[in-house]
């Protein structure tokens, strides 16, 4: 077992600056973990020192039980038994790929095997005697990856190991790097800025905002229900609805939607908030008497899906709607909008 363990672990760059503020995250033993969130809010700061290149001012920080990080304790990098894989360029460019994957292996026995495995794992296997500079950027980071598991780490850190991929290759990248990772079991934390790369490839997300986790959990958990509406915007196109809730339905300019949690509204104290859906979940229709209607002001067309962006009268806000029908309604259409599915409810 070599579960990740962070309690309340704080550190800052000087006296006066606290940059983490007391961080708890778990990562199961085998689970790969996102850590999200914007420029700045301390994701680098917070895997250096989890790596050992940055000394905590408090907390712990243990794998599989072992203290790396403590009050008294800093075990130094190298006997961390962290593999790292960083954002790009870190092959040794004099090296072969097979000597890059070998580099950190000490038992001289089975280095040239488990070499061999773990080019086998990341699906370069008859690579090894390439230069790197003879790889293409997708290639080389699934060197590195070969390289970081190569001496059996007891945790990988992914240091947003592809920004430098372009996209249409980066989705085939992420995908076999969480493969080779979920292969061997590896327990293992993404840091990345985005939220799609966070929600398609991690097990669990943890959502930072200025030094603290601001919510943690499943993919899906923090999609459908996010704390508080700056994580719904962050981690995906929100639609925020002023609503009258009694019991656990919502009535908002939209129609009716149910609410997830209990809201403790009933209809001697209905409550006012805010609801929260996603753009997929408004439905278009023609429009009518009797459902919400208003004007397209634009349309942006993705190719797999649209988004239309609609003024609905009697809101201050326009809202964007998901579409994948292949006719999508022009600018200056009149339609009618519906809200369906579950809402999140905010105060
Ligand atoms: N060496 C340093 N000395 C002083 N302050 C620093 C240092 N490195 C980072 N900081 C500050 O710590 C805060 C967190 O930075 P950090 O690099 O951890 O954020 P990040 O989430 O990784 O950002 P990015 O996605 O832009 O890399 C920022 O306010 C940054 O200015």
């Amino acid at each position: 077992m070599t579960d990740l363990r962070i309690e309340g672990l704080t550190m800052g760059y000087g006296p006066d600056t606290t940059v983490l503020h007391g961080i708890d995250l778990t990562v199961p033993s085998g689970s790969l973990a996102a850590v999200l969130g914007p420029s700045g809010c301390g994701k680098t700061s917070l895997i250096r020192v989890i790596a050992g290149f940055l000394r905590a001012r408090a907390g712990t920080v243990t794998v599989g039980g072992r203290t790396l990080t403590g009050p008294g304790t800093h075990v130094p990098p190298e006997r961390r038994r962290i593999g790292i894989v960083p954002q790009e360029g870190a092959l040794f460019p004099h090296l072969s790929v097979a000597a890059n994957v070998a580099f950190g292996v000490t038992d001289r026995a089975t280095r040239r095997q488990r070499t061999e495995e773990m080019l086998d794992l990341v699906g370069l296997a008859g690579y090894g005697d390439r230069m790197p500079h003879e790889l293409s950027g997708g290639q080389q980071q699934r060197v590195a990856l070969a390289r970081a598991l190569a001496p059996e780490p007891a945790l990988v850190l992914l240091d947003e190991p592809f920004n430098a991929l372009d996209s249409a290759l980066r989705a085939g990248v992420r995908a076999d790097v969480r493969a080779a990772l979920h292969a061997i079991g590896a327990t293992a934390l993404l840091v990345t800025h985005d939220q799609q790369e966070a929600l398609s490839t991690a097990d669990i997300v943890a959502v930072v905002r200025d030094g603290r986790i601001a919510q943690c959990g499943t993919p899906q958990d923090v999609y459908d229900h996010p704390a508080d509406p700056w994580i719904a915007g962050f981690v995906g196109d929100a639609v925020l609805l002023p609503a009258t809730v009694v019991n656990g339905t919502a009535t908002t300019a939209l129609g009716t939607v149910e609410i997830r949690t209990p809201t403790g509204a009933t209809a001697e104290t209905p409550r006012q908030g805010t609801v929260l859906l996603r753009p997929e979940q408004l439905r278009l229709s023609d429009p009518g008497e009797s459902t919400p209607s208003g004007s397209v002001t634009d349309v942006r067309y993705f190719g797999h899906d649209a988004m239309v962006t609609v003024a609905v009268d009697g809101l201050d806000t326009p809202v964007n709607i998901r579409i994948t029908d292949h006719v999508a309604p022009r600018p200056g259409d009149r339609i009618g909008v519906r809200a369906t599915g579950q809402a999140t409810l905010h105060a």
